[in-house]
């Protein structure tokens, strides 16, 4: 069995990444996509960031239902920031009878050379590439496949300033996602 495994932040999930976990798996021979949800990313700063575990609790509200899409946490338990070739290690030792393949949007795909031991993960996995808005890189290698794709102009960046303005997030969240935020009172 072949599966999409989608690292992110989520914090928070919205459609984009819906649309784009969708798309990977009904239009390549992905049979399923679990979402990795990383505590750190080694890039970013930690400060912005939900708790873990509400950022794991809106995947799992968000892909209630869909049997083919799973939330994973095992980067919890894993030493920080999050390093996804330590993680791709650990799951295929774990699941030796799954064919891993990370997706990635176009973005991360510019600053990919830079990640730890990116030419194992290229070497070992292979990168399937949802395109991103202003990200025009193509990266050209046998294990890298450009998807294609509706392009969605939709950040985590930019739900947190609408709500933090006040604006409607209706339609770019899961409704239970949205919910969920409101009850919380996060990012206002
Ligand atoms: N609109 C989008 N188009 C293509 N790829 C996307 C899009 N949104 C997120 N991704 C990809 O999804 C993965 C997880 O992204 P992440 O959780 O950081 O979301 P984000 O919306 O980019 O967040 P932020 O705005 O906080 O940086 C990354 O590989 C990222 O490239
Ligand atoms: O392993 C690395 O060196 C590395 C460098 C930068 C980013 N990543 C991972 O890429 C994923 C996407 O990050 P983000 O924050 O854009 O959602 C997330 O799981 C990060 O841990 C991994």
């Amino acid at each position: 069995m072949k599966v999409g495994l989608f690292f992110g932040s989520f914090n928070p999930i919205h459609i984009g990444h819906l649309i784009i976990a969708n798309v990977m798996q009904d239009r390549t021979d992905l049979d399923e996509v679990w979402f990795v949800v990383s505590p750190q990313n080694p890039f970013k700063k930690r400060k912005a960031l939900l708790h873990e575990f509400d950022r794991l609790r809106m995947v799992e509200l968000a892909i209630e239902g869909n049997y083919r899409f799973r939330a994973n946490d095992v980067e919890f338990h894993m030493p920080k920031p999050s390093y996804t070739i330590d993680t791709l290690t650990y799951l295929s030792e774990k699941h030796p009878q799954y064919d891993f393949k990370l997706i990635i949007g176009g973005d991360n795909l510019t600053h990919f050379h830079k990640w730890k031991n990116s030419e194992q993960i290229l070497g070992q996995y292979g990168l399937y590439v949802y395109p991103r808005p202003g990200e025009s890189v193509d990266y050209d290698h046998p294990n890298v496949r450009h998807v294609e794709a509706p392009l969605i102009d939709i950040s985590a960046t930019f739900i947190r300033k609408s709500v933090e303005a006040g604006k409607s997030v209706t339609y770019l969240l899961p409704p239970l996602v949205e919910d969920y935020i409101k009850g919380k009172k996060f990012f206002v």
